[in-house]
Parts: C-alpha cells; sequence; structure tokens
C-alpha cells in the first residue's frame, strides 16, 4: 500500500505548510525528512500534470548557437531567428569561464546546505534587505498548489550592498558570475537590437534592456511522487533576457511555438540557456516572444540552475519600442511602469503566458 501523509511525521497538510514554508526548511527539508508521499497541497490539477503526453524527444529541439565567432553576421542572425521562432535558444563558446559556472554552482549547493537557521536569516520576514529573499514554491499564498522548488533571489544594487546584505557563502561566486555574464549579455542585446533597428545600446537603451539585474538560486529536491507535481509551473519571465546556468539533471520544458509540444532542454555541458522575457517582448511589439516553460519534478536526484534575470530598472516606462512602430506597425502593447508589471507577477500563481496580458492595448 503506498503511504500516506499519517504514516509521516505529519499528521495533516497544515504541519506540512508550516514546516516548509513558515518555519523555512522549504522542500529540501520536507525531501531529507525521507516523505515517501507527496503531500496534498503539491498535487497539480490533472491538466499541469499532462506533459508526458505532449513532449516530442526526437522532432524538434531548441537551437543551439555557438559564439566562438561572435562578430560573424551569422552568429547575430541565429540569435535574432531563435529570438522570434522559439523564445529560447543555448549557446556555447560564450566566452564566460567555466571555471566562473562551476564555482556559481557550487556556491549554490553550499547555500541550500546551511542549517536551516542560516538560510532563515534571508526569509522576506527576517532579511535585513529587499534584495535578498530565500523562499520555497513561487508566491505560496496566492497558489492553489505549490511548486516543489526552493530558492535564493538576489536583486542587485551594488556591489557594497551586497557586501553587507548578501549570504557570504554564495556572495563573491554569484557577483563574479553576474560580472563575467555581462559581455555575452551586451552582445546578445546588440544583435537583438539592431535587428529592431536600434542602432546602438546608449544609456537610454541600456537602462531599457539592461538596466537591473537579478539573481535566483534554484534548488529542486529529489521529489516523492514526480509525476504529480512540478518543481516550477508553467510561466513566462517577465525579464528582458534570461540567462540561464542548469546542471547536468535535466528537467526543463519548453512550449514550441511551431507545434505546441513541450520540448525538453537537454543539459549541454559548458553551455547557458537563453530567454526571451516578457519585457522584449513588449519592447519589440511582439516580435520577439517570451515563451511559457516549465521544470518537472525529479524522483531520483537533486537539481540546482542559477538564472540571470536581466531587466529593465523598476523605475522605466516600458512599451513597443519608437525603432519598431517607426514603420508605421501598430503598438499591440501599451506603456507601462516596469515595476508595476512585476509586481503583478509576483502577486499571482504562475499562469502560463497570462502575465502579458497585462499590458496589452
Ligand atoms: C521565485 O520563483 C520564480 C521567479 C521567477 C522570476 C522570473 C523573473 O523574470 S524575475 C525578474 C523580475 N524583475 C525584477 O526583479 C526587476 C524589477 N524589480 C522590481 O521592480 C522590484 O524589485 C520588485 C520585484 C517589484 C519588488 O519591489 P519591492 O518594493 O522591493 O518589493 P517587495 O515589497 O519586497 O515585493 C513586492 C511583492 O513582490 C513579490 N516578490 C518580490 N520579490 C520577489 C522574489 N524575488 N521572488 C518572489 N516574489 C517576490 C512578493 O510577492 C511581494 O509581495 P509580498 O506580499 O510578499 O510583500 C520565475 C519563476 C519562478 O518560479
Ligand atoms: O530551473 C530551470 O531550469 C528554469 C527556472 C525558471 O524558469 C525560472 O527560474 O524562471
Ligand atoms: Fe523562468
Amino acid at each position: 500500500m503506498a503511504p500516506t501523509l499519517s504514516t509521516t511525521q505529519f499528521s495533516n497538510p497544515a504541519e506540512v505548510t508550516d514546516f516548509v514554508v513558515h518555519k523555512g526548511n522549504g522542500v529540501k527539508g520536507l525531501s531529507e525528512t525521507g516523505i515517501k508521499a507527496l503531500p496534498d497541497q503539491y498535487i497539480q490539477p490533472f491538466e499541469e500534470r499532462l506533459i508526458n503526453k505532449f513532449v516530442n524527444e526526437t522532432d524538434e529541439a531548441i537551437p543551439v548557437i555557438d559564439m566562438s565567432n561572435p562578430d560573424e553576421n551569422r552568429v547575430a542572425e541565429a540569435v535574432c531567428d531563435a529570438a522570434e521562432k522559439w523564445g529560447f535558444f543555448q549557446v556555447i563558446n560564450h566566452g564566460v569561464p567555466l571555471e566562473v559556472l562551476d564555482d556559481v554552482k557550487t556556491a549554490t549547493h553550499r547555500f541550500f546546505n546551511l542549517p536551516v537557521e542560516e538560510k532563515c536569516k534571508f526569509t522576506k520576514e527576517n532579511s535585513l534587505s529587499t534584495t535578498v529573499r530565500f523562499g520555497t514554491s513561487f508566491s505560496p499564498l496566492a497558489e492553489q498548489a505549490l511548486e516543489w522548488k526552493d530558492y535564493l533571489s538576489l536583486f542587485f544594487v551594488s556591489e557594497a550592498e551586497a557586501e553587507q546584505f548578501w549570504p557570504d557563502i554564495c556572495r563573491n561566486e554569484t557577483l563574479e558570475y553576474i560580472d563575467k555574464s555581462k559581455k555575452m549579455v551586451r552582445k546578445l542585446l546588440e544583435y537583438l537590437g539592431k535587428n529592431l533597428n536600434v542602432k546602438e545600446l546608449d544609456e537610454t537603451k541600456e537602462s531599457l534592456f539592461m538596466g537591473s539585474i537579478r539573481v535566483n538560486l534554484n534548488y529542486y529536491p529529489i521529489c516523492p511522487n514526480p509525476d504529480l507535481t512540478v518543481g516550477v509551473g508553467r510561466h513566462s519571465d517577465v525579464s528582458s533576457l534570461t540567462i540561464l546556468l542548469q546542471d547536468q539533471i535535466g528537467g526543463l520544458h519548453v512550449r514550441s511555438l511551431a507545434s505546441g509540444n513541450w520540448v525538453h532542454v537537454p543539459p549541454v555541458p559548458g553551455s547557458f540557456v537563453i530567454n526571451i522575457g516578457d519585457a522584449m517582448q513588449i519592447l519589440s511589439n511582439g516580435r520577439y516572444k517570451s515563451v511559457e516553460h516549465r521544470v518537472l519534478a525529479n524522483g531520483n536526484n537533486n537539481r540546482i540552475s542559477v538564472p540571470i534575470f536581466v531587466n529593465p530598472k523598476p523605475e522605466s516606462v516600458i512599451g513597443p519600442l519608437p525603432e519598431v512602430i517607426a514603420n508605421g506597425e501598430e503598438p499591440i502593447y501599451r506603456d507601462i511602469l516596469y515595476s508595476d508589471y512585476v509586481r503583478y507577477f509576483f502577486r499571482k500563481a504562475h499562469d502560463g503566458k497570462k502575465t502579458v496580458d497585462y499590458a496589452k492595448i
């Protein structure tokens, strides 16, 4: 007979929520109790779990782009083509030292392996800065079903602020990861901008495309019934561009714009997964696509990922770029304050691509 909640140390779902969310043990703590059955609040609606039915393992794959010669036109063309047709691609030979990637992955494991009392210093309630937040799931108070993931979210203000408030155990590696990725990020934004008739990334454009940076350290522990839940539910990012470092475990799936199938993003050693976010979709008036993606839970392995969300400044007003609508194209999005858009995203549970409707005319 399958084990039930009553055969574990928890006698009801409220005790699980208290242990995971309020006491800060996260799903990592829950997984490490040896729990054998998925608590009810993690059971996703049937339609959110049907992934295998739509997964296409052979025919479709997101492009892998070699950036060894970044000034060749074919690289820029491949990036812009992928941004329009997939909203997702992987890059290899991107110039970010592999040691920097290894170091931030090691630092992520070090943070999540801290005792719960240490990690709890960074929960929303305890953190000494709003730039640092340790949490679980996505928006636990708004969600009908929770997600099997813990995270540490770090919003970059300055080195001095990070020095004062970010956890020592992963600070330097995360700062180095941001710093060493900037050149590649600029290059990608230059390709995407030029294709929209943006001549150069001057101060105004830089502030719109890459005015703020948030890094999340994500931890997906072993899950007792991975088929009944998700690591991250269907969503698109609200960034302009996301640079994602994943480990070798796999589980990220992207919705193909061409077929609607869910396509696995296979781990490629030393690569980044890059995806277009909602802000870029809005700035490009829908030419570049932010695309739904999700992460499966895993029954055998712990998994980590480290996305850098490259965003407009919170105080920027974003809407279709003048360069894009200069050709007479009708704007399909209105001007919005970026921080309003992000607050709207964080206020509700993941719900596919619905956030972008907030900006539609
Ligand atoms: C966590 O699981 C995730 C995350 C994602 C993320 C995808 C992205 O694309 S992240 C990139 C978002 N862009 C930015 O952060 C840049 C712009 N930032 C801002 O405008 C502001 O920093 C702010 C986000 C609006 C926060 O403003 P502030 O006034 O300092 O904030 P608070 O009062 O603390 O927060 C307001 C509200 O937002 C929620 N929230 C804030 N930060 C986070 C966070 N890091 N993670 C989760 N939720 C956050 C929170 O609900 C706050 O409300 P409360 O009721 O808790 O006060 C993709 C997929 C995932 O699974
Ligand atoms: O862990 C992953 O592969 C993706 C995570 C993700 O989509 C996010 O943090 O926005
Ligand atoms: Fe995402």
